[in-house]
């Protein structure tokens, strides 16, 4: 997967060389590029902002650096084309899903606003020749795209083949596809078996996969129903058996 990332704060990305997202992409699993928008401003100050039209605080990012950027990094004649991310607090929310969705991709392209947010004819001139997504990652608002960005970027970039060590584990992730889709993880231990008077519960160490499983899931929809409860509502009654009603 080739990632683009288009931003004035370019150094907020070094998180990117760390760890397994660090690892793939020095494997070449995953094809990481950032770019400083201010190499499309031509002025001596190089300007990417102005005062927003029809007046209000604060200040709007101007559209042409933001198109000479995206004709540059995505090319309209380039063959393939990109799909256009866009994080903003009035975007769609970003789910496990749209994650499982977007790690299917060959290419996203991330466009990292600041200020009050990108001039709006900017998606509208991108949707012309590509997908473009508008996605938000929680209601509550950042300075701009690109916290946004490095989180969507890692729940992406985890769910390619060859990045995480046990690709298994992702399936008993919270909101996974295949069960998990509205419940959230139950506790996880390790060594040692007693900590502080603290015991691993028995089961755990029994060696019953069968029950250790049915445990997990108990936890799972314990934890769900006592931290989320608004997502069991989601959950068709089908896909519950009588055990799980029962918890
Ligand atoms: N889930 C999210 C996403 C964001 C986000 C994403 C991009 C930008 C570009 C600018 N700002 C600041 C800003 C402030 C006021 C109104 C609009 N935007 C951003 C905020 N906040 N929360």
């Amino acid at each position: 997967m080739r990632i683009d990332i288009i931003t004035i704060f370019p150094d907020y990305f070094a998180p990117l060389d760390l760890s397994l997202i660090g690892k793939a992409r020095r494997s070449g699993l995953l094809d990481v590029r950032m770019h400083d928008l201010r190499t499309w401003t031509h002025d001596r100050h190089n300007t990417v902002d102005d005062t927003p039209y029809g007046g209000g605080p604060g200040m709007v990012m101007k559209p042409e650096p933001w198109g000479e950027a995206l004709d540059a990094v995505a090319p309209a004649e380039g063959g393939a084309t990109p799909r256009l991310i866009l994080p903003t607090p009035s975007g769609a929310p970003f789910t496990q899903a749209d994650a499982d969705r977007l790690a299917r991709e060959p290419w996203l392209v991330f466009a990292c606003g600041r200020y009050e947010g990108i001039d709006s004819r900017v998606a509208v001139d991108a949707a012309k020749r590509m997908p473009v997504e508008e996605v938000s990652i929680g209601d509550y608002v950042l300075n701009g795209g690109e916290s946004a960005t490095l989180v969507m970027v890692e729940a992406i970039s985890r769910l390619l083949p060859g990045v995480l060590g046990n690709a298994a584990s992702v399936a008993q992730d919270s909101f996974a596809p295949g069960g998990m889709e509205h419940l959230v993880e139950g506790p996880v231990y390790t060594k040692p078996p007693v900590w502080r008077g603290q015991e691993v519960p028995p089961l755990l160490l029994s060696g019953n996969h069968g029950a250790v499983d049915r445990w997990r899931r108990d936890e799972a929809l314990r934890k769900t129903a006592r931290n989320r409860p608004e997502l069991l509502d989601r959950i068709d009654p089908d896909d519950l058996d009588q055990r799980d009603r029962e918890v």
